[in-house]
């Protein structure tokens, strides 16, 4: 499903989801909405009437199927506007002034071996009006030219998210509306107040146009999501990262979702048949967890629980996985834990260290496998692909290694210079019987010996020569 639109719009950037206009009406002037409309900052629809002279076949209605296939590249193709229209007994057939500025720009020969000639063509007045706009169309020629325009939105449900930059803040109510009219199924128009710095990431919503009404029904990747957009965390813009980890899993694996929102992780998973745990701190965030899955009837699969994600790391997915790395055949299925909490999972990861005493693994099958971790996080600055690495490994207080580490993929660029990464590693049986502070005394301990060792060689070199 189509979630992130973008705008050609100087600030919003919509892709275009309509047909494909062979000429674009926007570069023809006579096109255009009129000028007098740059620069509106409250909606007046009628100020968007105009006439324009546009070049037209007036056919019998009998001839216009063949006639059609001759013209087809060349019809005009505006929003509520049909290209062919009855007039009188007769049909007319609207072409395009760009490519159409006389009888000769037009396939001639073919026309008049269907009877159609230079009688047939005239040029006569169009009355357009804010209807035959899209909401591209009608922001970019309001929102002032020399600065960016709408370059994009979400959609959610039957919100339309925004998050104007400030030279666009008077236009907001003109943008709200235009939207609103404009976007199929689209209901409210919400600007984002204020950056996500809450604990549990849901945007803080300012009301631009319509109904406040928040809980919304949506999918994504076919899987249906019901939640209240003004309490929980959800973004299309993860939609593709989404799947991409749930096109790893197969019915039989094992997913540990530390923080789960409302499952787009989980839910899929579940659906699949994979065995899913499933965790958010937000109360309102599992409510729409549970209900989602039952919505999707998959609540066999999965286990819900609404903690801390260190307490659900140290308390569930410790007894879960101890269960199944000692009585399950580990390299039967895969295991992998999802960290998404971009600003903050990084420091989660040293709740993986120690959580086994060594005894507790002492009966451990040879072929074990242990779980992969899919940690994200955010990096600013140059090199954010080595930074994110760096962070990973001093919170886990490890060298992500070759043996261990599985790869870091950019999910997304978040801000100049701010991108999100997933870095995934493999956790081992070290990492999961030794803490940080046990392998640094220990690697203190080895050195120091080193050091020993190396004096004692010294000194006993030094003995021999005297
Ligand atoms: C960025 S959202 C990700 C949600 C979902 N996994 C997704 O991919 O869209 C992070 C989630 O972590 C939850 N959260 C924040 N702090 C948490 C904590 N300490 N323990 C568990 N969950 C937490 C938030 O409520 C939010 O739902």
């Amino acid at each position: 499903m189509f979630m992130v639109a973008q705008l050609k719009v100087p600030g919003i950037t919509f892709i275009a989801t309509r047909l494909r206009h062979y000429f674009r009406n926007m570069e023809c002037q006579d096109l255009q909405p009129p000028s007098a409309v740059r620069g509106m900052q409250e909606l007046q629809r009628d100020r968007f009437r105009k006439s324009v002279q546009v070049p037209r076949l007036r056919l019998p209605e009998s001839q216009v199927q063949r006639v059609m296939p001759l013209v087809k590249k060349l019809l005009l193709k505006m929003e509520h506007l049909h290209p062919v229209r009855a007039v009188d007994q007769s049909r007319e057939i609207l072409l395009h002034p760009t490519p159409v500025k006389n009888w000769e720009s037009l396939p001639t020969e073919e026309l008049q071996k269907q009877e159609v000639t230079k009688e047939h063509f005239s040029f006569a007045e169009l009355e357009l009006g804010y209807e035959n706009w899209s909401a591209s169309e009608i922001l970019k020629s309001v929102l002032p030219a020399e600065e960016e325009g709408l370059t994009s939105y979400s959609r959610i449900g039957h919100i339309a998210h925004l998050n104007l930059r400030d030279h666009l803040l008077p236009y907001k109510q003109l943008i709200g509306q235009v939207l609103r009219d404009k976007l199929p199924n689209c209901r409210t128009v919400v600007n984002k107040a204020a950056s996500i710095d809450n604990t549990y990431r849901n945007f803080q919503l300012e009301l631009i146009c319509g109904e406040a009404e928040y809980q919304v029904v949506t999918k994504e990747n076919g899987v249906p999501f019901e939640f209240d957009f003004s309490k929980v965390y959800w973004n299309p813009r993860l939609s593709t990262e989404h799947e991409r980890i749930v096109k790893l899993l197969h019915s039989g694996d094992v997913l540990y979702d530390v923080f789960a929102g409302v499952g787009p992780f989980s839910v899929p998973a579940a659906k699949k048949r994979c065995h899913v745990l499933a965790n958010d701190l937000n109360p309102v965030s599992f409510h729409w967890l549970q209900h989602n899955a039952k919505r999707n009837k998959c609540l066999g699969q999965i286990k819900m629980f609404n903690k801390d994600g260190r307490q659900f790391i140290v308390e569930e997915l410790r007894e879960d996985l101890l269960k199944r790395l000692l009585t399950t055949d580990t390299s039967a299925y895969a295991i992998h834990v999802t960290m998404n909490l971009p600003a903050l999972a990084v420091e989660f990861l040293n709740a993986f260290r120690g959580l086994y005493k060594v005894e507790d693994l002492a009966e451990l099958p040879g072929n074990v496998v242990y779980p992969t971790v899919h940690v994200y996080s955010f990096a600013k600055g140059e090199n954010t692909k080595a930074l994110v690495q760096e962070l990973a490994e001093r919170h886990l207080g490890a060298t992500l290694d070759d043996s261990l580490l599985q790869g870091i993929s950019f999910v997304r660029n978040v801000a100049p210079n701010k991108d999100m990464y997933r870095v995934s590693f493999r956790l081992s049986h070290q990492l999961l019987t030794t803490t940080k502070e046990e392998q640094l005394t220990r690697k203190r301990g080895a050195q120091e010996e080193d050091q020993l060792e190396a004096d004692l060689q010294n000194s006993a070199s030094k003995v021999k020569c005297v």
